[in-house]
């Protein structure tokens, strides 16, 4: 099985590079951003308590977000793997995760890391806003909370990984088909 966490700050391309590793890796892209907006979406309990703290560039409580991926690993048994974009957000996420990952014989191959400045992240974000309709893209104040609360609580996550000796870290500048390259001889080595 080919498990990757895909890691990086709002706006460094995960959901972009995951449409193309899923396609050449068959993967499932379990991205808890799009789980929760789905549930905003569905007007759920969930979804407008996951609202709140959301618009305001905060995290949504652990035991949720853990909660839907073991929902999602269990749903999908047969799967050649995984990609977790935008999980795990905390260290105590991704001990949950190697422990619900064990509890189903498997575990992360590797975590690859998109490096983006906060300029370029910026940019992309509003960018992004003028068509994804994500309220959370749409104010620069916002988007600085989002990259502190990823600097603060995020950035030590890579540290859990690289103890482990799963990490690479990636330039998220410039190409998208040239980042793509990266990632994969990344999963190449990361896999042998
Ligand atoms: N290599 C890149 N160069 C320029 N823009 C990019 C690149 N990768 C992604 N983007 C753009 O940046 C924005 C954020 O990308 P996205 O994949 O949604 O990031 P994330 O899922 O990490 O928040 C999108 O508008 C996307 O088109
Ligand atoms: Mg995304």
């Amino acid at each position: 099985m080919l498990n990757l966490v895909l890691f990086g700050p709002p706006g460094a391309g995960k959901g972009t590079q995951s449409e193309k590793l899923i396609l050449k890796y068959n993967l499932v892209h379990l991205s808890t951003g799009d789980l929760l907006r789905s549930q905003i979406a569905a007007g759920t309990e969930l979804g407008l308590r996951a609202k709140q703290l959301m618009d305001q560039g905060l995290l949504v409580p652990d035991e949720v977000v853990i909660g839907m991926i073991e929902n999602k690993l269990q749903e999908n048994q047969s799967a050649a793997g995984f990609i977790f974009d935008g999980f795990p957000r905390t260290v105590p996420q991704a001990e949950a995760l190697d422990q619900l990952l064990a509890q189903h014989n498997t575990q992360i191959t590797t975590m690859v890391a998109l490096v983006v400045d906060d300029e370029e992240l910026t940019r992309r974000l509003l960018l992004r806003g003028q068509t994804s309709g994500r309220p959370d893209d749409q104010n620069e104040e916002l988007i600085r909370r989002r990259v502190k609360e990823y600097n603060d609580k995020t950035a030590p996550v890579a540290g859990y990984y690289n103890q482990q000796g799963k990490f690479a870290a990636i330039d998220g500048i410039g190409n998208i088909e040239t980042i793509f390259d990266h990632i994969c001889a990344e999963i190449q080595q990361a896999s042998n």
